[in-house]
């Protein structure tokens, strides 16, 4: 409620990116945010999981390199876990949506999505994948983006570039399997629209930043 100030107007459009582990999403993010502000927009930067900055993250990163016991069994309180990160970053997300021109998340609503449907050999009409919604957008108030970018890469090609980062790869990245059915998943929700319009990129080619930043701006 707004309590003794005036309601000020909503003028950042929400940015999703999403994609496989090691698509190139932090890249893109680097990329889109330098031709947004070339082109003088205000841009805040979002990602998830928040490791470090959030409890609820932090437990996501110990589910998921086995320090949790059974909980990263269960789908469902995964799911829970990620989205209750999300649900600590709903203030600022709406604060930043008022303040900036352009709000870039990399991974959204939408990973939970993906990547729980695909544990459960669901695919974009799924149960877990309407569960989600209710929970993150119904129930937590998290805004819905205004756009979802679906970094396209074959899952190999994901893969290898996840291997060359140095890093401990997590239980989803180390399984091939869950990438394969993700990407699916990740396909039929932008075929079908899910949550907001999706646009698909091809990452394993060369993007033009200047048109993408031009177009996402010139929608609004
Ligand atoms: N278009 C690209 N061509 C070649 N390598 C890329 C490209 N985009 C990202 N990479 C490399 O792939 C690896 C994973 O990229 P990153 O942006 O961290 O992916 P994500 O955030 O999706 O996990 C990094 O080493 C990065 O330098
Ligand atoms: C944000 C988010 C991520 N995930 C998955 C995608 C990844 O496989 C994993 C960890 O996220 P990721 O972005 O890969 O973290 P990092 O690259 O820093 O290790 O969690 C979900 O299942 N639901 C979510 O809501």
């Amino acid at each position: 409620m707004c309590q003794g100030r005036t309601r000020v107007a909503v003028v950042g459009r929400l940015v999703v990116i999403e994609g496989l582990d090691g698509s190139g999403k932090r890249t893109l993010g680097a990329a889109l945010t330098e031709a947004f502000q070339r082109r003088g927009a205000k841009v805040a930067q979002h990602a998830f999981p928040r490791y470090g900055d959030s409890v609820h993250a932090d437990l996501v990163s110990d589910a998921l390199h086995g320090r949790l016991g059974d909980v990263a069994d269960s789908v469902h309180s995964m799911a829970v876990l990620f989205a209750l990160d999300r649900h600590g970053a709903r203030d600022a997300l709406l604060r930043d949506l008022e303040d900036f021109d352009v709000v870039l998340v990399d991974r959204y609503i939408a990973s939970n999505a993906a990547y729980q449907a695909a544990r459960l050999h669901q695919d974009e009409h799924g149960e877990i994948v309407e569960w989600i919604r209710q929970l993150e957008v119904e129930r937590f108030g998290l805004p819905v983006p205004d756009r979802q970018l679906l970094l396209r890469v074959p899952v190999d090609l994901a893969a290898t570039r996840a291997e060359t980062r140095d890093r401990v790869r997590d239980t989803y990245e180390k399984d091939g399997g869950l990438q394969a059915r993700c990407s699916a998943v990740y396909d039929g929700l932008a075929r079908v629209g899910w949550l907001a319009p999706w646009q698909v990129l091809d990452g394993s080619g060369d993007q033009d930043f200047e048109q993408l930043s031009g177009t996402l701006l010139a929608d609004a």
